[in-house]
């Protein structure tokens, strides 16, 4: 399903886009009802954000969307486990190919995961994760805006974008942008991302992506392996949530490690997201994040 944002009320013209190429969500310089058309399934998501002062204020978003559930996103949003724990709606940013994305949104079709992602995030929207998206029929969002994206949206309206559609988590799979304070504000304890190597060890800016294994291999290390964590305001800071030991072959290239470390990104991101979304993440006294089993409740990782 292609999805387009019609955007009215605020803009000089309508923002209509040919979904191949662009689309976005940009929202009201003033106080005003964005409402934004998500393709074919006629999901209309309005929500109003209200200025005050200088600084628009998010004091109430009325998120109104009257829609007739598409196979897009789950059609029972109260389901629950049986257990009160309701399902949750995911955000994913991602700057590539999107494979974590791709396996995300997998596990929440097949059910392994008790979400379902209501909004893809990118910095370029030409990525293979936003062609994903769009070919799921999930509505993509440009953030931020720079001058190779002009018609990326401000921190403040992103809030406003997932605050509108209720978003619960963050979900941070090959995003390559610092996440502003806004949002980190907005949404605490509740953004997570995955970095490709066993922090604190080659985390930090300028560390992303083959960069990652190549500096692990050329260090010696024998093992390497995913780490995901609470998302803070600087890069790979935040606090360990869970990680995977991965091997280091002595005859590694980086790109056969990356795709042994990607294999149990893969299924580790799940794990935890499933683990996020059945309220199964407890914090310690010591603020250490931990993960109570789903099998046995007397066990935590
Ligand atoms: N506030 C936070 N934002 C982000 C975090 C975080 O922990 N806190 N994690 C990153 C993901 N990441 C590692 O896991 C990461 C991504 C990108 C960089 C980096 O150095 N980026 C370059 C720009 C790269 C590009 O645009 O091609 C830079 O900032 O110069 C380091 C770590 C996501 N956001
Ligand atoms: N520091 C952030 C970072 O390097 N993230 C890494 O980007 C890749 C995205 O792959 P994907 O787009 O196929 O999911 C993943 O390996 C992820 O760990």
């Amino acid at each position: 399903m292609e999805v387009q944002h019609l955007l009215s009320g605020f803009c000089s013209t309508p923002m209509v886009q040919n979904p191949k190429t662009q689309f976005f969500a940009r929202l009201p310089s003033s106080s005003s009802t964005a409402s934004t058309y998500f393709g074919q399934s006629h999901k209309w998501v309005s929500f109003k954000a209200c200025p005050c002062n200088s600084q628009r204020a998010l004091s109430r978003i009325e998120c109104r969307s009257s829609t007739e559930r598409s196979g897009v996103i789950a059609s029972s949003d109260s389901e629950d486990l049986g257990n009160g724990i309701r399902r949750k709606k995911l955000a994913v940013f991602v700057s590539g190919g999107g494979s974590n994305f791709r396996s995300i949104h997998e596990a929440c079709i097949r059910g392994s995961i008790h979400g379902d992602i209501v909004v893809l995030v990118t910095n370029k929207q030409g990525c293979g994760g936003a062609d994903y998206a769009r070919d799921k029929g999930l509505p993509v969002v440009l953030f931020p805006k720079t001058k190779k994206e002009p018609d990326g949206i401000s921190p403040i309206d992103l809030v406003a974008v997932l605050r509108g559609l209720e978003v619960d988590f963050v979900l941070l799979a090959g995003y390559l942008q610092l996440i502003p304070v806004e949002l980190i504000q907005a949404y605490p304890r509740s953004i997570v991302n995955i970095h490709p190597s066993l922090l604190p060890a080659f985390g930090g800016k300028g560390n992303y992506g083959m960069r990652v294994h190549k500096a692990v291999i050329a260090s010696g290390a024998r093992y390497t392996g995913p780490t995901i964590h609470f998302v803070d305001e600087h890069y790979d800071t935040g606090r360990i949530l869970a990680q995977r030991v991965v091997p280091v072959h002595a005859n590694d290239t980086a790109e056969e490690l990356a795709a042994r470390v990607l294999r149990e990104e893969h299924r580790l991101y799940v794990e935890v997201i499933a683990a996020l979304c059945e309220e199964r993440i407890f914090w310690r006294e010591d603020g250490v994040p931990i993960i109570r089993s789903k099998e046995n409740p007397n066990e935590y990782s």
